[in-house]
């Protein structure tokens, strides 16, 4: 199993300029689920990471606690919160939006693992998976088998231990990745440095990014990059690759002029714009 590299020649061939008449309601909109008290930044970043990934309409659902925080911080985002206070307790969204994030910062109360396996039985939208959602549906293995196809799944290496189990040897995590996202029909984004993308058939592997992206919320902002792409219709495999490579450029772009250490994982999303323009400049070369 030899990954394929995802190189700047594979990302222009996916990515897909804005056209003139475009307008909010043809950018797509994506809802990010999760955040609990003390873990309302995760949302609000993975949000903001959406937006400006280009995504014309982003909507969070969040407990009650979240809302002051999230209107204020970014006005731009449309807010739904439970009936719940600290945690989420029934997602009813009462909407259909064209991409759905879920489980950063979502915590695992009993009432949220609830939540989630009501949400993954009735949702028809396409789906990103992260944090407490993978931990919680690690808890619960069978669940997993309620995720639609093409589902995306974006875990951290703690996050895939809990899904796969420990491995030996580098071939058997690769391998035990492989098996999952063939036996679920998912696609897993195998977060990390490198980060790699399984698809059920193929391996493909990042060639972006640096380790200022060791840093709190980097995962959620990334979260949100694919929501966003997966909105603007995007499909599963195209979204999850560039995600990870628009996501590492940023730090790549960003490194000499913040350094390392304070690079946070807003600075990612500030240096988006930037990703874009180098492909746009590309395009511009023909
Ligand atoms: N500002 C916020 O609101 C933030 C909220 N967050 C949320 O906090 C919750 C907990 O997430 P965490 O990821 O911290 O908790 P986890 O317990 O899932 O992961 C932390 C553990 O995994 C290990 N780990 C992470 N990446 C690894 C790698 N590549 N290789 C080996 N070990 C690795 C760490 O060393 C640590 O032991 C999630 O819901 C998350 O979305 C975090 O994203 C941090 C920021
Ligand atoms: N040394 C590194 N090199 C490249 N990418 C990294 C490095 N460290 C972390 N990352 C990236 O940062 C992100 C961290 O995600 P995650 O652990 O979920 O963060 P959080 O949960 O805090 O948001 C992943 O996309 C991972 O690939
Ligand atoms: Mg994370």
């Amino acid at each position: 199993m030899k990954p394929t590299e995802i190189t700047k020649t594979e990302i222009l061939k996916i990515y897909k300029p804005i056209e003139n008449s475009a307008h909010k309601g043809t950018q797509g909109h994506s809802v990010i689920i999760g955040g609990s008290y003390g873990k309302m930044g995760s949302v609000c970043l993975a949000s903001k990471a959406s937006l400006m990934s280009g995504c014309g309409l982003v909507t969070g659902y969040i407990p009650k606690c979240g809302y002051n925080i999230m209107q204020t911080f970014l006005p731009e985002a449309m807010v739904i919160t439970d009936i719940n206070e600290n945690t989420i307790s029934k997602i009813r969204l009462g909407i259909t939006p064209d991409a759905i994030g879920i489980g950063v910062g979502m915590g695992q109360d009993r009432q949220t693992k609830r939540a989630l396996y009501q949400f993954l039985k009735n949702s028809t939208s396409p789906l990103v998976i992260d944090a407490d959602a993978l931990n919680i549906l690690s808890l619960n293995r069978e669940w997993l088998l309620e995720l639609p196809k093409k589902t995306i799944l974006t875990p951290h290496l703690k996050e895939l231990e809990r899904m796969i189990g420990k491995w030996e040897s580098e071939e058997e995590k690769f391998e035990k990745t492989q098996a999952l996202s063939q036996t679920l029909e998912v696609i897993i984004v195998m977060k990390g440095a490198p980060t790699y993308v399984f698809d059920g058939e193929n391996v493909y592997k990042n060639t972006t990014g640096n380790p200022s992206l060791a840093t709190a919320g980097s995962g959620d902002v990334l979260t949100g990059i694919i929501t966003g792409l997966l909105a603007q219709s995007y499909k599963p495999l195209e979204a999850s690759i560039l995600g990870v490579y628009l996501h590492g450029l940023t730090a790549d772009i960003a490194l000499p002029e913040t350094g390392h250490q304070a690079f946070i994982a807003s600075t990612i999303i500030e240096y988006l714009g930037k990703a874009y323009l180098s492909f746009e400049r590309e395009i511009g070369q023909g």
